[in-house]
């Protein structure tokens, strides 16, 4: 069974299309990037499978699982998704500790104060951050939160969306080092977004590759290493980057 499978998925905002037909199947452990320039519909992918973007028709699936189009709590707890900017997605006047026991008190389930603590320590965080606010804290340590957040719930699947791009140059490799080692330790399946192909051959063993809404090709992460793409496209976006 796939951990997540998208069959001939489109998506809407109101009356404009901008995902077409997507089909993809992520195994369970993989972790999978989705590539392609701004405007490609890559973080729409990763919306609609939490339903932040509910205008879809096809099927989209997690461990087997069938989405409806409104808010499913049971797949939140399978399913989980970081953002791009730490500091606009958590709350400036909320605590860590608030942040972080606020989705275990949605879900009714106790232990929260143990649990707070296993998240904080899992990102790498010392348990002084547990009552500071997101000013008070760097880039880095605000997407640990975000990270810490997202584990709360003991998730399978991790929607990672540019994880990594808000964050200074010398903070990224700390937190993709941090991902990766979760996934390992935590047996967790990635589908990640990026504009940033060694990211991807850093983090990732499979991409799809997006081009104005649509998948148009699917590889191995290795192949950044030979640039042996078949689509022209695809062919285009490795050389711009300049190779991974
Ligand atoms: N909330 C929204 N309402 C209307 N249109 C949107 C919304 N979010 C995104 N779009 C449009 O949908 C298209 C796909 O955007 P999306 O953010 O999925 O692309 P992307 O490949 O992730 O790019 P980026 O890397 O810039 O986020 C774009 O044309 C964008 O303008």
């Amino acid at each position: 069974m796939s951990a997540i499978s998208l069959k001939n998925l489109d998506i809407s905002y109101g009356p404009r299309q901008v995902v077409y037909g997507v089909d993809l199947e992520v195994a369970e452990g993989e972790s999978f990037a989705l590539v392609g320039e701004s405007g490609s519909g890559k973080s729409t992918v990763l919306k609609s499978i939490v339903g932040l973007a509910p205008d879809w028709t096809g099927e989209i699936r997690v461990f087997g699982k069938d989405r409806g189009h409104g808010t499913d709590r049971s797949f939140s707890r399978t399913c989980q998704m970081v953002f791009q900017d730490p500091y606009g997605s958590l709350h400036p006047r909320k605590t860590v500790d608030t942040v972080l026991s606020e989705p275990l008190a949605v879900h009714g389930l106790s232990g929260r104060d143990a649990r707070v603590g296993e998240v904080l320590s899992l990102v790498g965080l010392d348990q002084r951050f547990r009552y500071r606010f997101p000013h008070q804290l760097s880039g880095g340590q605000r997407q640990r939160v975000a990270i810490a957040r997202a584990l709360t719930l003991e998730p399978k699947v991790l929607l990672l969306d540019e994880p990594t791009s808000a964050l200074d140059v010398s903070v990224q490799a700390e937190i993709l080092n941090l991902l990766k080692r979760l996934r390992r330790d935590q047996g967790l399946t990635y589908l990640l977004v990026t504009h940033n192909l060694p990211v991807v051959s850093f983090m990732c063993d499979r991409m799809a590759v997006m081009n104005k809404g649509r998948i148009v090709e699917i590889a191995p992460a290795s192949t950044l290493h030979t640039g042996d793409f078949t689509d022209d496209y695809t062919r285009h976006l490795y050389a711009a980057s300049g190779g991974a």
